[in-house]
């Protein structure tokens, strides 16, 4: 046999022979590893669907899959089908066993990888109005994908060595197409080293290419900064002293209204958290709904995009009833989800934490809703995002990810994501609870500008000074009911024009000056 002869080794290293066989086992492994993904999208979200009858079909598939040896489901495939009248050839059954053996593992790798996103962020898909599957497809997948890309890394790595076990059936592969050679040559010690070398460039390729991958997604890691923990100020019980008015009582269908909300209720954890909200808001109003935590303030405003549907009551926006239409019989029948969707795209909402899409840049947040929901093309909705970035200071922020920016940009870049769809109205949760002290002016600014403007806004927040400024209306919550409500004459803000907007009398029912009011609750 004698000592290992290097020039032999590198001859068979070079050998079309077993650059051939290198190939067959990278594309073997590539193709096994995208069927692996593609089945495991589908299993990673039956292993979380809602419904019992998916999540048992995923996880006995995934059982099943995962505990059985691959080289047992190869030899399977390969002996077992054909008894059942099943033919397949090599090929097949080879990507046929690898695949649905991958995609057992990556349903648990794309689960833990769905579940790493959060619940914010479909929410925030679901208030653009992008419907269900939009949402999951451009906002969530993108973003478990990433958190999953070092696991599905390490996954593909297994894979190229795992096409070794395809050899049993006679697949011509590195390792199958190294003891053919090695028997013919009868010099196994340089052949099965060049196979082992060829196995080792082509992992040392792949760990460098993820390597890459992975450095390139970090940058648009969502790791943003931790928040601030929102400061609260005086009690409630400070605001409402004597100086705000009994609430007025509902009337009938407002003339302008652009929200309005009939006897919304809801409990959760067996408690009430809206007990029957009336609220209308008006074109062009700011109404600011202030009070005390867990009073319902969040709720409430979720309710009235239908984000967060209420038990009982209902929401009309400009008129139309967003969650149900009347039957023939005049009987109320739900809307089916995509109409819900269309209506809320005319609302527009800024979250409290933001929610922007971490894997998007500034511009393309703010451009997503047109291109998606719209269908505007890409260059006309880059120049409208680009024109709202501008709008509040950020135009050279558009190639920014989100966790490159300060918090306050990063809000004003929602402000502008939620105004790109044009809506009729914009919600606001708390728009400054997350932000550093010296970054709630300029949001606070930003969102004064649009009220000058007239833009209907409806702001739930803890910031007095500014709902004194700006606010028609100041609504007051208490355990899930509207117990006051003031209005802090508008007319420093929008002078004449306001006062002659139809419904301004019907507003202005508080005190010209409801007096002095705490800072911040
Ligand atoms: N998923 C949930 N399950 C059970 N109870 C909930 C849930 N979400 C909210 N609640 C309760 O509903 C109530 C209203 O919550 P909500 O967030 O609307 O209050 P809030 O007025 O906005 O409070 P804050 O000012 O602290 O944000 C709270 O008592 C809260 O504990």
């Amino acid at each position: 046999m004698g000592a290992f002869d290097p020039h032999l080794f590198l001859a068979l290293v070079l050998s079309p022979l077993l650059v051939r066989a290198a190939w067959v086992t990278l594309w073997v492994a590539a193709a096994s590893q995208a069927i692996g993904i593609a089945i495991g999208l589908g299993a990673g979200a039956m292993l979380l669907a809602g419904h019992r009858l998916p999540r048992a079909v995923a996880w006995t598939y995934s059982w099943l899959f995962r505990g059985t040896p691959l080289l047992a489901q190869i030899l399977f495939f390969y002996a077992v089908l054909p008894q059942l009248d099943v033919h397949l050839d090599i090929v097949a059954t080879g990507l046929l066993a690898m695949g649905l053996n991958e995609g057992a593992r990556m349903g648990e790798i794309v689960r833990a990888g769905l579940m790493s996103v959060p619940g914010e962020q479909r929410e925030a898909a679901a208030a653009l109005g992008l419907h269900r599957w939009q949402g999951f497809v451009l906002i969530v997948v993108p973003q478990a994908l990433r958190a999953a890309l070092p696991a599905v890394g390490n996954n593909f790595s297994y894979m190229i060595k795992a096409t070794s076990l395809l050899s049993v059936i006679a697949f011509a592969e590195l390792l199958r197409t190294s003891q053919q050679l090695a028997q013919s040559l009868s010099r196994p010690l340089e052949v099965y080293c060049a196979a082992a070398a060829w196995y080792l460039v082509l992992i040392s390729a792949w760990t460098t290419i993820q390597h890459m991958m992975e450095r390139r997604l970090a940058r648009a890691d969502a790791g943003g900064r931790a928040a601030p923990t929102a400061r609260r100020g005086t009690e409630h019980s400070q605001l409402a002293a004597g100086r705000l008015l009994p609430r007025e009582e509902p009337g009938g269908p407002a003339r302008d209204a652009v929200i309005a909300a009939r006897g919304l209720s809801k409990r959760m954890g067996g408690m009430p958290v809206l007990d029957g909200i009336d609220l209308v808001v008006r074109r062009g109003e700011v109404v600011v709904i202030v009070g005390p935590s867990g009073s319902g303030k969040s709720t409430l405003l979720r309710a009235l995009n239908w984000l967060d549907p209420p038990d009982s009551g209902r929401v009309e926006i400009e008129g139309r009833d967003i969650a149900f239409r009347s039957s023939r019989s005049g009987r109320p029948v739900p809307r089916r989800a995509a109409e819900i969707d269309r209506q809320r795209q005319r609302i527009g909402m800024v979250f409290q934490r933001f929610n922007l899409f971490p894997h998007m840049t500034a511009c393309d947040n703010v451009a997503v809703g047109l291109r998606r929901l719209r269908g505007t093309k890409m260059q006309a909705a880059r120049a409208r995002a680009l024109d709202l970035l501008a709008r509040f200071g950020l135009q050279d922020k558009a190639a920014a990810f989100p966790h490159e920016l300060s918090g306050g940009q990063r809000q004003r870049v929602a402000i502008a994501r939620a105004l790109a769809m044009d809506p009729i109205a914009l919600l606001f949760d708390e728009p400054t609870s997350a932000l550093d002290p010296e970054t709630v002016k300029e949001v606070l600014d930003a969102m004064e500008d649009l009220a000058r403007t007239g833009t209907t806004m409806i702001v739930v927040t803890h910031e007095l000074g500014f709902a004194r400024r700006v606010a028609d209306r100041i609504v007051v919550m208490e355990q899930g009911r509207i117990v006051a409500e003031a209005s802090p004459r508008s007319d420093r803000r929008k002078g004449d024009e306001a006062a002659a907007a139809p419904g301004a009398a019907a507003i202005a029912v508080g005190p010209a000056n409801p007096g002095p009011l705490p800072g911040r609750i």
